[in-house]
């Protein structure tokens, strides 16, 4: 196999590094030969379809067995957006998530490190892990282990083979609703615990585990929610073993997402206060208490939630899509999709990423507001009830991470009325889908920037989807019972009561049926 690039005719002498021996969907260590490895590098063929691993061996213990323990890879927090040049880190192995003038912090991988590998290896190597069983790489976010969390041992990871999500072509959604023929749509909520969550948390708690296992004073891991951070992080901890204790704010969330938790076996705090509120408390009560905290505030959450953006590119066959339309509450994940682009264009995968727009529900729009205001004076609010309640939240931690991540797309911010997000919502739903209603609000985001002319008619264009509907069930039923006050429900779908007999069914069939006739 030519493996040398003209530069390094030394690898034509040096072992084959995916000889046989080599295991399956790792790479080479560069330490052992000193070559670079160019464009022509092939992954490792898939050596494992040739034999069987032994009967009473899991695909935990397989992967203990193939173990490559060589770190050629690293990543520390750093203050966020620090100069590259700042001496202020720390290891991951520490418990920690404010740098020392109390700003954000970030993960910074050894970009140097992981640039031995050129762009097309990286994109061969993550192809090849797709939809495996191979433990961790079945994972969305696993997959990309060196780009996510290096070092950690796979057999501390906490993983529900989550990601891989649909990417749905919206035909009829775009062609209908919109004269669009290149809209899809990222099912991030069609996951384990039924949203995006899932990414991050099985970062997070990986890594506690680990930690936990090296000794260090962790009882817990902790968060406050508006329903989806703590259906995740219960359902990892449980899966590890680990106590979980969430700050809800009380009457606030839905019924499924309430549910989740207290499933899971969390220890479940009602709290008479907004998101906001409980999220002051769990910042208060994780500088007291050795419960480790589990929101976005902690950056190693944003790290697996990346990942979904470096799947959005696999599943476009590493072609750049023009928009990407993500719904915004606590602000974490914008950034983290603008750091899975972006870590795919500094590493060679893409020559460009795309424009980001971040949607709000106008009932709890501070980056809405302060984007309108040219990025002048932010200022939280006070988040108003809304059917969108996951991104009910009016002091954003991740604010100063969501207008980087803006700044540097040539993003856009937009937002949803109430009726209008509901609309959205039911929209979609009238051509298959059954969203959330916070994907309503990044449809809306949608309708405003194609009627402004902003998003052209053929711009290849993503809507992360971030839950799904059957979290958020009452809202379309209220929806559709026209119960909303103040509210027209014009896509209203409700049922039609008839008598239990032949004749009045089919006087009612009969007028539907002629209805769609005309
Ligand atoms: C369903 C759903 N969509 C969108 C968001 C917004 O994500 P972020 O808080 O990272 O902005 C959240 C959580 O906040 C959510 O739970
Ligand atoms: N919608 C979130 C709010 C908290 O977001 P996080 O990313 O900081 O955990 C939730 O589902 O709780």
């Amino acid at each position: 196999m030519a493996m040398a690039s003209s530069s390094s005719s030394s690898l034509l002498h040096s072992p084959n590094p995916f000889s046989p021996k080599t295991k399956p969907f790792i790479l080479p260590n560069p330490k052992s030969t000193h070559f670079t490895i160019n464009s022509s590098a092939q992954p490792p063929p898939n050596l494992t379809a040739k034999h069987r691993r032994p009967a009473d061996e899991n695909i935990r213990d397989e992967a203990r067995r193939n173990n490559n323990h060589d770190h050629l890879f690293s990543a520390k927090y750093v203050p966020f957006n620090a100069d590259p040049f700042s001496p202020e880190s720390y290891s991951l192995d520490e418990i920690v998530y404010r740098s020392q003038s109390g700003g954000l912090l970030d993960v910074r991988h050894d970009i140097d490190a992981l640039k031995r590998y050129d762009g097309k290896y990286w994109r061969t190597l993550f192809d090849s892990r797709v939809g495996k069983t191979t433990w961790p790489y079945g994972s969305g976010v696993w997959s990309k282990k060196e780009w996510v969390l290096p070092e950690i041992d796979d057999d501390d990871i906490i993983s529900a083979f989550e990601g891989n999500s649909n990417l749905f072509w919206a035909e009829r959604f775009g062609k209908q609703f919109l004269g669009m023929n290149d809209l899809w749509v990222k099912h991030c909520g069609i996951s384990h615990t039924g949203s995006f969550k899932d990414l991050g948390m099985t970062v997070l708690v990986s890594q506690v585990n680990r930690l936990r296992k090296m000794g260090r004073p962790v009882v817990g891991v902790g968060c406050a929610s508006t329903g989806d951070t703590s259906a995740a992080l219960s359902a990892y901890c449980a899966s590890a073993g680990i106590p979980s204790i969430v700050f809800l704010p009380a009457n606030r969330i839905s019924i499924a997402q309430l549910v989740q938790p207290i499933a899971n076996g969390a220890f479940v705090l009602s709290i008479d206060t907004d998101f906001d509120g409980c999220m002051q408390l769990i910042r208060e009560v994780t500088a007291e208490l050795p419960i480790y905290l589990a929101n976005s505030l902690n950056s190693l959450r944003l790290e697996g939630q990346k990942t979904a953006a470096i799947e959005i590119l696999q599943q476009f066959d590493w072609e750049v899509p023009d928009w990407v339309i993500v719904p915004g509450g606590n602000l974490g994940n914008i950034y983290a999709f603008y750091k899975g682009f972006h870590m795919c264009k500094e590493l060679g995968l893409v020559d460009r990423i795309p424009r980001l727009v971040c949607a709000q529900a106008a009932n709890a729009n501070p980056l809405y507001l302060y984007f309108k205001a040219g990025w002048k004076n932010f200022k939280a609010v006070k988040a108003n009830a809304t059917f969108a309640s996951a991104i009910q939240i009016g002091d954003p931690v991740s604010i100063d991470r969501a207008v980087y991540a803006l700044k540097k797309s040539d993003g856009i911010v937009e937002e949803a009325t109430e009726e209008e997000l509901m609309d959205a919502t039911a929209q979609a739903d009238s051509t298959g889908m059954f969203i959330c209603p916070h994907t309503g609000v990044a449809l809306c985001a949608l309708f405003k920037l194609r009627n402004s002319g902003v998003i052209k008619p053929t711009d290849k264009t993503v809507v992360v989807s971030t839950a799904h509907g059957l979290k958020f069930t009452q809202s379309k039923t209220d929806y559709h019972s026209k119960d909303i006050k103040d509210m027209a429900c014009r896509f209203a779908n409700p049922p039609v009561q008839v008598k239990a007999d032949f004749g009045s069914v089919m006087d009612v069939l009969k007028k539907y049926l002629l209805s769609k006739v005309h």
